[in-house]
C-alpha cells in the first residue's frame, strides 16, 4: 500500500506480518505538539540508563509516563507505579498521546486499547536494543503500539521463538508500528542508531512504547 505523496501521513496500514502493521508518517501532524509533551515527562521523571538483572547498564535513555512505568534493575524487570528515582508517581500520560496510540490500535483492528503505560526510550547514535519480547505484562491480548520520532533506524521483527535471522523495518520520523494478536509475543528489537541530526529531535530518537500493563 503506497502513499499517493511522499510526504503525507499514511491513511492505511501496512501489514509485514499477520498481525503487524506500520503506519507511515501517521504521527507528522501532530509530531512537534507530541515531542513537546514527552519533554514535559521528562522533566518530571529524568531520562535513565537502567541496569539489567545481569547487571549490564542498557545503552538507551528511558523513563516512563501513565500509570504504571516499566523498570529494570538487579531484581529483574516489572511494572511499577513509583519512579526509583523520584520516588513518586510517574507523570500522568499525556492525553493527546494515549489518544493517538489508541486511535493507531484502531486502525489495525485492535478495539479498546487503553494503554496504561508509555515506556519513553532515547537512543543516541551507538544506541541498540538487542531481540527480546515483550512479556511483562499481564494480559497478551492487548497490542503493542510504538511511535519513532527523530532519526532514522532498522527495527528487527523476529519469530516467536528466539533465532532465524529477523525481518529489518527501516523506520523514519513520525512512523508508528502495532503488533498483537497471534505476534504478540514476537522477538523484535532496534539495530544501532547511526549518527545523524534530524530537526525535530536533534541527534536522537525517540521511541514511545504503549502498553496495557495491568488488564
Ligand atoms: O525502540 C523501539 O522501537 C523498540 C523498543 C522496545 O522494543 C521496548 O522498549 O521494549
Ligand atoms: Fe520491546
Amino acid at each position: 500500500m503506497q502513499n499517493d505523496l511522499f510526504d503525507s501521513p499514511a491513511s492505511e496500514p501496512m501489514q509485514f506480518s499477520s498481525a503487524g502493521f506500520l503506519l507511515k508518517q501517521w504521527l507528522l501532524p501532530q509530531a512537534t505538539q507530541l515531542i513537546d509533551e514527552v519533554r514535559n515527562c521528562v522533566r518530571l521523571s529524568p531520562l535513565r540508563h537502567f541496569t539489567t538483572p545481569g547487571g549490564k547498564s542498557m545503552s538507551v535513555l528511558s523513563s516512563n509516563c501513565g500509570h504504571y512505568g516499566w523498570v529494570a534493575d538487579r531484581q529483574g524487570y516489572r511494572y511499577q507505579r513509583t519512579d526509583p528515582i523520584t520516588q513518586k508517581p510517574w507523570p500522568e500520560m499525556p492525553p493527546q498521546l494515549a489518544a493517538k496510540a489508541r486511535q493507531a490500535a484502531t486502525l489495525c483492528g485492535f478495539q479498546g486499547f487503553a494503554p496504561d503505560v508509555c515506556l519513553i526510550n532515547v537512543y543516541r547514535p551507538g544506541a541498540a536494543m538487542g531481540l527480546h519480547q515483550d512479556k511483562d505484562e499481564a494480559d497478551f491480548s492487548q497490542p503493542i503500539v510504538s511511535f519513532s520520532f527523530g532519526l532514522p533506524v532498522t527495527f528487527l521483527w523476529g519469530n516467536t521463538t528466539r533465532g532465524g535471522s529477523p525481518q529489518r523495518i527501516e523506520l523514519q520520523h513520525s512512523d508508528v508500528l502495532v503488533w498483537g494478536g497471534e505476534d504478540r509475543l514476537r522477538y523484535h528489537g532496534v539495530a544501532k542508531l547511526a549518527d545523524g541530526q534530524h530537526p525535530a529531535t536533534g541527534n536522537v530518537r525517540i521511541n514511545l512504547t504503549f502498553r496495557m500493563a495491568q488488564s
